[in-house]
């Protein structure tokens, strides 16, 4: 009946274990809401870097054979073999018509130290022809024999553009090299970052592989570095004068944590009042890098709220375990009231009911699991009450109560059954046994007394026992018990009188 006592006796540590528990839940949700945030940013960004690339790819694609086309055109090699003046001027005469018609900025040959020989532009003011370009990496890339892909600031036209070349091979060796430039997909593609630059939740940079920023969404950012240059790279771009005399200084960006590999927290200097996500996209297409960010505050605050969610529900459960636990508590305390009295500590009749009920109905179906009941009174209490006062008398009752219960097994039951009234049950039927356990129990009470707040009081008892006989009513046990009891009383107090007395 009270088997939930013991657990409800761990209460508070069994609450505390679940703290911690939904604690460490609410942690490792946080960290998988982290995850899944920053699954989705990456998502994100990675999406617009594809975009980002098919646009190129779209716009840059339909250039990609044509230096290898001119670099077969007979009026081209003619030149680079043997430059006449006819030569040149055909070669001038096609490499502008070429461009004309695809939309190209410029296109142009040089010889093998990178001097350029003819030119798409040969009749315009800033006409490259004569002008060396051999430190320009797309040059040095299709002199050796490989596809240049390049996307930096024109020496000649100072304009921003993407740059191929190729080598020109006559006879199995490289004799020249032809390059075009094209600008105006750069153009358009700048249209696009400054519309970014309006809403400023995302933020897209464009660099060359030396972290020089050639488009942003704020034009003040335009050749800074992304991070602080390394000197010697930056001492080599300088001399290449790639970018004329222009000063190349950090562009201000504090790089905050790392949360997933090629993606960080950044801020700028310039947007104070804003965190970024960033990752970085190498743009082989044109042969530079991609930063592109996204509002930290919008993963932040997705983190933030289902963090928030998590550790609610956390907090309803520990809630509702609490309610359970407590109403537990409250069940057990009131199954104890009502089982056990509280002034002697012994149960009480509602429990001896229950216990006799099972104890009549497996007497009934199993001969040899008889019992006795052995009803005590203690003598002359009133008088106790009357002399020392009740509180004592109270002692005296509680120190019976004990001395009796002392006597008897687990199995047994001793019940407080009446004011100053105790029935013993034991599961003995040997009638003798039963009287050697009344006759203890009688004289341990009167042998012992009982030690109050007043001293010790020597107190007797009369008791009376009968043996249950199956298929009896409790009521006519009593009644049998009862009729001993007084008997016992007659006979001049502390005397235990059974039936076959
Ligand atoms: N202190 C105290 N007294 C109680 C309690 N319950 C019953 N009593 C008292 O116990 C006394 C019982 O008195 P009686 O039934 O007259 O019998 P007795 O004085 O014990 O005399 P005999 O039984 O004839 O030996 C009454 O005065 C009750 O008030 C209790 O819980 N505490």
């Amino acid at each position: 009946m009270n088997k939930m006592l013991p657990g409800v006796r761990h209460r508070t540590a069994l609450l505390g274990l679940l703290a911690i528990a939904l604690v460490g839940i609410v942690i490792l949700a946080h960290l998988r809401i982290k995850d899944n945030a920053l699954r989705n940013v990456e998502r994100t960004l990675d999406s617009r870097n594809s975009m980002t690339r098919l646009y190129f790819l779209d716009k840059l694609g339909k250039y990609d054979v044509l230096p290898e086309t001119l670099a077969s055109a007979a009026a081209i090699r003619a030149t680079l073999q043997e430059p006449t003046p006819a030569r040149l001027q055909e070669a001038n005469l096609t490499l502008a018509e070429t461009a004309a018609s695809l939309g190209a900025d410029r296109i142009w040959v040089m010889d093998l130290v990178g001097r350029v020989v003819a030119d798409s532009k040969w009749r315009s003011s800033d006409a490259g022809v004569g002008k060396s370009l051999a430190y320009r990496p797309y040059f040095q890339d299709a002199a050796a024999g490989k596809t240049g892909r390049f996307v930096g600031v024109s020496v000649i036209g100072q304009t921003l553009g993407y740059f191929l070349s190729r080598p020109v091979v006559i006879d199995r060796a490289i004799r020249g090299v032809v390059a075009l430039q094209v600008s105006w997909p750069f153009k358009d593609y700048e249209a696009l970052l400054w519309d970014d630059w309006k809403v400023r939740e995302r933020l897209a940079l464009v660099a060359d592989p030396n972290g020089i920023l050639l488009m942003s969404g704020v034009s003040s950012w335009t050749y800074k570095t992304i991070a602080p240059a390394n000197p010697e790279r930056m001492a080599r771009v300088r001399r290449s004068r790639q970018y004329g005399d222009r000063e190349f200084l950090p562009l201000g960006m504090k790089v905050g944590t790392m949360v997933a590999p090629g993606m960080r927290f950044v801020q700028f200097d310039a947007l104070p009042e804003k965190t970024y996500l960033q990752k970085a996209y190498d743009m082989r297409e044109i042969g530079g890098r991609v930063y592109l960010h996204v509002d930290a505050e919008d993963y932040r605050s997705t983190v933030n709220s289902q963090t928030g969610l998590a550790a609610l529900a956390a907090a309803v459960l520990f809630l509702g375990a609490w309610f359970l636990v407590e109403r537990l508590r409250l069940q057990a305390k009131l199954l104890k009231a009502a089982i056990r009295d509280p002034l002697t500590g012994l149960y009480t009749r509602l429990y001896m009911q229950e216990w006799l009920h099972d104890a009549v109905n497996a007497h009934a179906r199993h001969q040899e699991r008889g019992f006795s009941l052995l009803l005590f009174d203690i003598d002359r209490f009133k008088s106790i009450n009357d002399t020392h006062g009740h509180m004592t008398g109270d002692d005296v009752l509680r120190g019976v109560a004990q001395l009796i219960g002392g006597c008897v097994r687990t199995e047994d039951l001793a019940v407080r059954f009446g004011g100053e009234e105790i029935a013993v049950f034991v599961r003995i039927a040997v009638r003798e046994e039963v009287a050697i356990l009344g006759e203890r129990i009688r004289e341990q009470v009167a042998q012992s007394g009982v030690m109050t707040a007043r001293g010790l009081i020597q107190v007797s008892v009369s008791g009376g026992i009968a043996t249950h006989a199956a298929g009896e009513t409790t009521a006519a046990l009593f009644e049998r018990a009862d009729r001993k009891l007084y008997e016992a009383k007659r006979a001049g107090r502390n005397r235990v009188f059974s039936e076959w007395d």
